[in-house]
């Protein structure tokens, strides 16, 4: 497992908002309470890929959650794209297609990582997406490829981090949204764990959105976060 010297490393905060502002502000309320910040869908088609590179530029740890999925070479130079932005982390689908493809297209220290299954996701859900095995064999079987294509890291529910830590051993990095402090709603997550469930399990980094941006006092839930983590 790589070595995370400063435990706030631990924590990715998520801006799913709807601007850079509202971005702007989360990141002044968390000043170095926050040391990670993750941008999806949300923020990144609202101006959020020139702020992630600013963070960048500031010290802060980016995290581009585009989950690219597409033909080969459009993933591949799509990839090749991101690694300008200065970011730490970029998620692919892991389809073993993009998966090589990402693969060919990083640069810059970019660091790959494969979302295997959806944590919103459980069994009946994975049935009806045209899947015949469980979310834990999906993952497994997903992770084990993403091991032989020389992905960076694995995205799944902390659930599953023990037997994916088996399968990809110590030195490809484990990330688990799904994230859920025991007083905290579940919203539409269906694999979840707490803080210190997820850290006792093995993970490297959890992703954490709703429970901190709705939060009254975002740097003290991230506080806690870390904390928890801490003390597992
Ligand atoms: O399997 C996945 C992959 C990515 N995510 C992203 O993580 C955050 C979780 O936000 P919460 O508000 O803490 O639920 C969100 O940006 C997702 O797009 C995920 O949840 N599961």
């Amino acid at each position: 497992m790589p070595d995370i010297a400063d435990p706030r490393d631990r924590l990715i905060v998520a801006l799913d908002l709807p601007d850079v502002a509202a971005a702007e502000r989360l990141v002044e309320r968390l000043g170095d309470a926050a040391t990670f910040y993750k941008i999806g869908y949300r923020l990144g088609y609202a101006g959020g890929l020139a702020f992630a590179e600013r963070l960048a530029r500031q010290d802060k740890k980016t995290f581009l959650d585009l989950k690219l999925h597409d033909i080969g070479n459009t993933v591949e130079e799509g990839v090749r794209s991101a690694s300008n932005l200065g970011a730490t982390f970029l998620t692919v689908h892991a389809y073993p297609q993009t998966m090589r493809a990402a693969v060919k297209g990083r640069g810059n220290g970019l660091k790959i990582l494969a979302v295997t299954v959806l944590t919103s996701y459980d069994d009946a859900d994975a049935a009806e997406a045209g899947y015949a095995l469980p979310v834990t064999e999906l993952v497994a079987q997903r992770a084990e490829q993403a091991r032989e294509i020389g992905i960076d890291g694995i995205v799944c529910s902390a659930l599953e981090a023990q037997a994916v830590r088996r399968v990809v051993g110590s030195d490809r990095l484990i990330v688990t949204p799904g994230i859920r402090p025991a007083d905290a709603g579940l919203g539409d997550q269906k694999r979840v764990m707490t803080p210190a469930q997820a850290r006792a399990a093995g993970i490297d980094h959890v992703v954490v959105g709703r429970p901190i941006t709705g939060a009254e006092d975002p740097r003290a839930v991230a506080r806690t976060i870390i904390a928890e983590m801490e003390g597992a």
